[in-house]
């Protein structure tokens, strides 16, 4: 279901390489997933080749662990660092609040590991990915325990989502975590994404949704006119 449109590659680019120019000496970076957060893989291991000393990066997937180290970034763990500096990811739709859909490449539970273990969470993207209202465009991705599936889809259901059980390359997607994600749809948008995101939190069986409400501190955002950096409006 995720989709890639290589025009936008240039921008997502832009923010990577913009993202990568606050990593500072001897950080715990937590490194996100996706075509964004490996451009901002790839500045950072050039940074890294130039001299930039971090303590360790902590991925959020398998992916984005392989090529972080194939590129010459130290991986660590939560074990070793509990606390994480700086994490940068990617995201599916930004609202102005930046309030974020994220888990289109469906990693969205190891992400919220990182981001919420971050004293800094910036978001990365191309300027597609800012919305107006979220859930217009993209579903919310939801992982779920497999041996709940059927009693989570229809307390899903129950809530308003039209509930799609994620396939990739023609076979179920399993996660790194061994679980299943439901991509829940809502036509009209999410009017409430905190009230939505409680009642999916509060179903057995769900693990993690792709809400990330009021974590992200700042968007490094790229389009035709260049690169912006975006902070929430003040409460
Ligand atoms: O949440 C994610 C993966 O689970 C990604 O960050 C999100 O899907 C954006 O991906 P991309 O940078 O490829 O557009």
């Amino acid at each position: 279901m995720k989709r890639h449109d290589i025009q936008q590659d240039p921008w997502k680019q832009a923010a990577g390489e913009a993202a990568a120019q606050l990593v500072e000496n001897d950080m715990v970076i937590g490194l996100g997933t996706g075509s964004t957060a490996n451009f901002l893989i790839q500045a950072l291991a050039r940074r890294i080749q130039a001299g930039l000393h971090i303590v360790g990066a902590i991925p959020s997937s398998e992916t984005s662990k392989t090529l972080a180290s194939n590129l010459g970034i130290p991986i660590t763990t939560l074990d070793e660092h509990q606390e994480i500096d700086l994490c940068i990811d990617g995201a599916d739709e930004i609202d102005p609040q930046l309030q974020l859909i994220k888990g289109g490449g469906g990693a969205l539970l190891r992400e919220k590991i990182v981001a919420t273990a971050s004293r800094r969470f910036v978001v990365i993207a191309d300027e597609s990915k800012l919305v107006e209202r979220l859930g217009l465009h993209f579903p919310v991705p939801v992982e779920v325990i497999p041996f709940a599936a059927t009693p989570v889809r229809r307390q899903l259901e129950a809530l308003g989502a039209s509930v799609q059980l994620r396939q990739h390359e023609g076979k179920v997607f399993i996660s790194e975590n061994h679980n299943l994600i439901f991509d829940c749809s809502f036509p009209q948008g999410i009017s409430n994404p905190a009230e939505l995101d409680a009642h999916m939190q509060q179903i057995v069986g769900v693990v993690e949704t792709g809400l990330f409400l009021h974590m992200a501190q700042s968007a490094i955002v790229a389009g035709p006119t260049g690169v912006k950096t975006i902070s929430p409006p003040r409460a």
